[in-house]
């Protein structure tokens, strides 16, 4: 049996309740002078089953973390695994087989395809991939989004709030071990944003599921189990049990924290 200190030493695969670690995760862009690091040693545990809502100000390192987890994005350095795959060092092809048969993505703009109705934008990751749709998990998370009336419905018959509920449907279809929303309800009404979130909350305590959404509403993050906050391309904090008030506090205090260097930039000290 390994120990506590030992599952937590670099290179070694995470333990089950672990959906996706990184150890180490370091991405910079650009060369030279021009370099942006955008993570900076990032170490994080994501747990299976809860509900993660990554936070921190804009340039942080948030939509580049979830890229890296999820391998959409290559690393500078340091270790990625989903589940216990290391997906660092994965060809492309090995790498777009895990990404479709092992993750599920939601987006701001919902990337439904117009000219297929509900139903079958929910299914057409499967479709592409070859695989049949598992018809009673589905008619689970069909019912669970309450979609069963809207599945002959093409996006441009849908409200906003129900077509974000078909990106939903179609990231949870093939059951992923892990789901990745980008400010899923950025492009919402707050009322449609309420809906999905909840449905976000339901995938997690009724199907099981693990999400981790990147966002930059604390409203948002509430509905969360965890919040990680980013800045600067480190995890500098955690938060369990947010509420809108809490997250909102925290995130104030990066402001506030930047608000000194800002001047002594302008007073041009170093
Ligand atoms: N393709 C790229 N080329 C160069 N720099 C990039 C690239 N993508 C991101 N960056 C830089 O990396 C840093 C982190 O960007 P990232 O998009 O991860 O931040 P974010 O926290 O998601 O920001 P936002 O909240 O504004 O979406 C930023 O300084 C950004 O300018």
């Amino acid at each position: 049996m390994p120990t506590p200190a030992a599952e937590h030493a670099p290179g070694l695969a995470p333990a089950d309740g672990i959906a996706a670690r990184a150890r180490g995760l370091t991405k910079a862009y650009g060369s030279g002078e021009t370099t942006v690091l955008a993570l900076d040693r990032v170490d994080v545990d994501i747990v299976r089953g809860r509900f993660t809502a990554v936070m921190g100000p804009s340039g942080s390192g948030k939509s580049t973390l979830m890229h890296c987890l999820a391998g959409l994005d290559t690393v500078s350095a340091g270790q990625v695994w989903l589940g216990d795959t290391e997906i660092t060092g994965l060809k492309d092809g090995e790498l777009t087989r895990l990404r479709r048969d092992r993750i599920g993505f939601m987006f701001q703009s919902f990337n439904l395809v117009p000219t297929l109705n509900a139903r079958e934008n929910i299914t057409l990751p499967l479709d592409i991939a070859g695989r049949r749709p598992d018809e009673q998990w589905l008619d689970q998370v069909i019912d669970t989004l309450g979609l069963r009336d809207r599945l002959r419905h093409r996006p441009a018959q849908l409200s906003g709030g129900q077509q974000q509920r078909v990106a939903c449907a179609r990231a949870l279809a093939s059951r992923p071990e892990l789901i990745f929303a980008d400010e899923p309800t950025g492009n919402l009404d707050s009322r449609s944003g309420l809906e999905v979130l909840g449905f976000l909350r339901e995938a997690v305590d009724r199907l099981d599921q693990t999400v981790v959404m990147v966002t930059h509403d604390p409203g948002a993050a509430a509905h969360s189990d965890l919040v990680l906050f980013l800045a600067d391309g480190r995890i500098v904090d955690e938060m369990r049990q947010p509420t809108a008030e809490s997250v909102l506090e925290r995130m104030k205090r990066f402001d506030v924290i930047r608000a000194p260097v800002d001047d002594a930039d302008r007073s041009g000290r170093k």
